[in-house]
This record gives structure tokens, C-alpha cells and sequence, in this order.
């Protein structure tokens, strides 16, 4: 085990499922002690149990603001500190926007957009004063390409792209680290709001990869020596045409 994050604590947002629960992994293998946030209590039950003595478990409905913004002593009460924050719960909404369902848009971008930003507001003031720290969002390659199957996913990925961009160049001088990982499709739970005939074609072109996938592009993230930040980190099945 090469343990490159021993010593360091890690909080990660959407960590019973998919990409979150993969990442968890990998930092904990790492040596990190991790603590995974969902709303999903009894998955995290499970897996903290499964994991060991390094995972810990926050149960929190990103989309209760008020918790949100409250966060930050639950985080710190698992270990005493907070060295790298993973905004990564995100839901996905596809299809065409004259059938589309704008209540659902709603749950969409205020989970993906406005919880994110509030999740890591949240937690800046801490790593800020500490003046190091690492914040990683999952983005997507939807963040940058306009994928026309998809625009309401898209516009938020594309707001998660700005945030990561401006408030990166803020916290240079404060020596906290920002930066997205943007996959491209990941066999997860998340693609089951997919159609079926779209994931046909998927699965033909061989363009979805797995979770571990971009756990490894976020440890390469936060593995850079300290002088150097990853900024963006695309990441895609080599199958996808995108
Ligand atoms: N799967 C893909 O193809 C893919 C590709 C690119 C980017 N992404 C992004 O990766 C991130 C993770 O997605 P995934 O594919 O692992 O999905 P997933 O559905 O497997 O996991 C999402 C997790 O978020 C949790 N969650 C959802 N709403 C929540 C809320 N209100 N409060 C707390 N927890 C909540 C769920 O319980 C679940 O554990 C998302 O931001 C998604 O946009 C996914
Ligand atoms: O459909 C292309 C991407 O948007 C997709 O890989 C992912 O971000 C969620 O579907």
C-alpha cells in the first residue's frame, strides 16, 4: 500500500453510490481517513461497517441548505480536521426540453449548481484558515461539450465549470487547491435515468467506464506536488464520441 494520503481527512458528497463511494475507496486505501456524506442512511451504515475504522458516515440532504451550511462541525467531529473536501453528488436529467418537467429541472440544478456551491462554502472557511486543502468537484464532460441529449444537465455542468475556474483564482493566495474531474460516462445508478436505447448504443460503442476509473484520475488530482494544481481532468471511455 503506498498510503498518499496518510494523515489527511477527506469529505466527499454522494459517497454510498457510484462515483463517491468508488472515490471513498480509493482515498481510503490511500491512508486517508474518509468521511462519506449521502442522504441515503442506511447505505452509509453499511458501508462505514464494510470499510473499517478509517470511513466515517454523515447523513445529510444536501438540498436542506440550512444543514448544509451547518456542516462543518459534524465533518470536523469525525477526526479533528479537513484536508480535502469532493463535491460530487449530482443527478442527471436528460432528454428534450419541450417535454421536459421543469420541477424536475429544479431538483436537477439545485442540487448539482446551487447545493454544491453552498456544500463547499460550507467548508472554505476551514481550509482557508488551515491556508491548505484540496476541492475537487465532479463535473462532466457535459461541462464543456453541449451534449444536445441533455441540456439542462449540461447548463449545470457548465456551472460547475465557471465556479471551479473563478473561485480557483480566489484561493490561490490562501494555498487551497481547486479543481474538477469531468468523466464521461460511468456504469453507476445514475444511468439508469438514461433511455433505454441510448445505453444500447453505449454498451455497442463501448463508450461507459467504470467508477474506479475516475477515483484514479482524482487521485492523481490530489497527488500533484504541492506547487501544481490540476485544474480540469477529462476523463473519458475511449469508445465515447463526445
Ligand atoms: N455516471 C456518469 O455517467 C457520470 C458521468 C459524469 C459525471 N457524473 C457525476 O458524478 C457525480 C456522482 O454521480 P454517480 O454517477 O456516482 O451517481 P449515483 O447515483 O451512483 O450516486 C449519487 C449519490 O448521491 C446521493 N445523493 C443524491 N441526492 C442527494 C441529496 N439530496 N443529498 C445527499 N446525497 C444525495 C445518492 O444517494 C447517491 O449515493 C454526479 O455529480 C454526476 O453528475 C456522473
Ligand atoms: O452523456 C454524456 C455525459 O453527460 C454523461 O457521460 C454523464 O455526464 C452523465 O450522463
Amino acid at each position: 500500500m503506498t498510503e498518499r494520503l496518510q494523515g489527511k481527512t477527506a469529505a466527499i458528497t454522494g459517497a454510498a453510490s457510484g462515483i463517491g463511494l468508488a472515490c471513498a475507496r480509493a482515498m481510503l486505501t490511500e491512508g486517508a481517513e474518509v468521511i462519506l456524506i449521502d442522504r441515503n442512511a442506511g447505505a452509509l451504515a453499511a458501508l462505514t461497517a464494510e470499510m473499517g475504522p478509517g470511513a466515517h458516515a454523515v447523513t445529510l440532504d444536501l438540498l436542506d441548505g440550512a444543514a448544509v451550511s451547518a456542516m462543518l462541525p459534524r465533518l470536523l467531529a469525525c477526526t479533528g480536521r479537513l484536508d480535502i473536501f469532493h463535491a460530487n453528488a449530482g443527478a442527471y436529467v436528460g432528454g428534450p426540453v419541450t417535454d421536459g418537467d421543469p420541477d424536475q429541472w429544479d431538483r436537477v440544478l439545485t442540487l448539482n449548481v446551487n447545493a454544491a456551491f453552498r456544500s463547499v462554502h460550507a467548508v472554505l472557511p476551514h481550509l482557508v484558515a488551515q491556508k491548505s486543502g484540496d476541492v475537487i468537484f465532479t463535473s462532466s464532460i457535459a461541462g464543456v461539450v453541449p451534449v444536445v441529449w441533455e441540456p439542462i444537465y449540461t447548463a449545470s455542468k457548465f456551472a460547475v465549470q465557471a465556479f471551479v475556474h473563478s473561485t480557483r483564482r480566489q484561493l490561490i493566495p490562501h494555498n487551497v487547491r481547486m479543481g474538477a474531474v469531468l468523466p464521461g460516462p460511468v456504469i453507476t445508478a445514475l444511468l439508469d435515468d438514461w433511455p433505454k436505447a441510448k445505453m444500447d448504443e453505449a454498451l455497442a460503442s463501448r463508450s461507459l467506464m467504470e467508477a474506479r476509473e475516475v477515483a484514479d484520475a482524482v487521485l492523481f488530482m490530489l497527488t500533484r506536488p504541492e506547487g501544481v494544481v490540476i485544474r480540469d481532468l477529462t476523463i473519458l471511455p475511449h469508445g465515447c464520441d463526445l
